[in-house]
């Protein structure tokens, strides 16, 4: 049986320096198939930057860094990733709509100075549909709450279906519940499809729950959690049918939950009435 486990992102003896200041030295990682790794770190440790490396944004002063078993600067298959920026990283007087973010998504640098085809513009709506925000797909995005932006931003990451989600920080600014919906989207990924995930957190427990608490120290500033997902089934599944099916299923729980709140009211109001009662009862004898 085919195992899902070859290399997805490779740092090989990778070191870098801002303007001769040195940042990251000497990285060595290994990011298998369908591992869900979370980087942990101080402020100013090189989170972000290691991922703007990853993702070709910045180059090593020394070593190699490897997507898919091939050297970044031969790679090309950028629609195998997404990548959900840091949240400060937007500006929220951009004057653009939600559908024009996410559709932004289909543009990679292989692909970026092409028209748009038909078909992009349902890839878009599909991808709002399955994240829950398709209301909101004419609203400028620096009008939303910081959930719904988060939710944007996966929408445009995962619209070319990518095999590997690179998210910086996603859950900065948001509520605990909005990061627990948030979380429970990306586990449902992890966990039904064949996709593997590096994000930085700064929510050490998140990243303990779901990941272990045995991190790989990669220097005295940086650990990395890994969880290893034990599927053998290597192909891609469509992950908006499946997210939708989610948010269906969500929904369904919600509506439910939602009655058996209103039970419970109104059984509580029942039983304040059977104490009034009572008491009236009392009051008479
Ligand atoms: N464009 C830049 N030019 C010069 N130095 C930079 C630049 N970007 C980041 N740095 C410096 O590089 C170091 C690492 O920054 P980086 O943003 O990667 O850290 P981080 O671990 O993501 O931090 P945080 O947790 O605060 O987001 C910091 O000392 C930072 O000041």
């Amino acid at each position: 049986m085919q195992v899902c486990h070859e290399p997805v992102i490779e740092l090989d003896h990778v070191t870098f320096a801002y303007d001769g200041e040195p940042v990251l030295q000497d990285l060595n990682i290994t990011i298998q198939q369908r591992d869900f790794a979370g980087l942990i770190g101080t402020n100013g440790a090189g989170k972000t930057t290691m991922l703007r490396l990853i993702v070709g944004l910045l180059k090593p002063s020394a070593g190699e860094v490897r997507l898919f078993g091939q050297p970044l600067r031969s790679f090309d298959q950028w629609d195998r990733i997404g990548y959900v920026p840091q949240k400060h990283a937007l500006n929220p007087q951009f004057p653009a709509s939600v559908r024009e973010i996410v559709l932004s998504g289909l543009y990679t640098r292989k692909r970026w100075l092409k028209r748009l085809k038909p078909d992009d513009h349902s890839k878009a709506e599909e991808a709002m549909q399955a994240l829950g925000i398709e209301q909101l797909a004419d609203k400028r995005v620096g009008e939303l709450s910081g959930g719904q932006q988060q939710r944007v931003f996966l929408a445009r990451a995962i619209i070319n279906q990518p095999e590997l989600l690179i998210l910086d920080e996603p859950f900065t600014g948001v509520d605990e519940a909005t990061q627990q919906s948030f979380f429970q989207i990306l586990r449902h990924m992890h966990q039904h499809h064949n996709m593997t995930f590096l994000m930085v957190s700064h929510d050490l427990q998140m990243m303990r729950e779901y990941l272990g608490d045995e991190p790989l120290r990669i220097n005295p500033r940086l650990s990395l959690y890994v969880r290893h997902s034990h599927g053998q089934d290597c192909r891609g599944t469509d992950i908006m049918h499946s997210l939708k099916s989610l948010r269906a299923d969500r929904e369904e729980e919600q509506t439910a939950s939602h009655e058996r709140g209103d039970q419970r009211r109104f059984h509580d109001s029942g039983e304040v009435q059977a104490v009034i009662h009572a008491g009236e009862g009392e009051g008479e004898m």
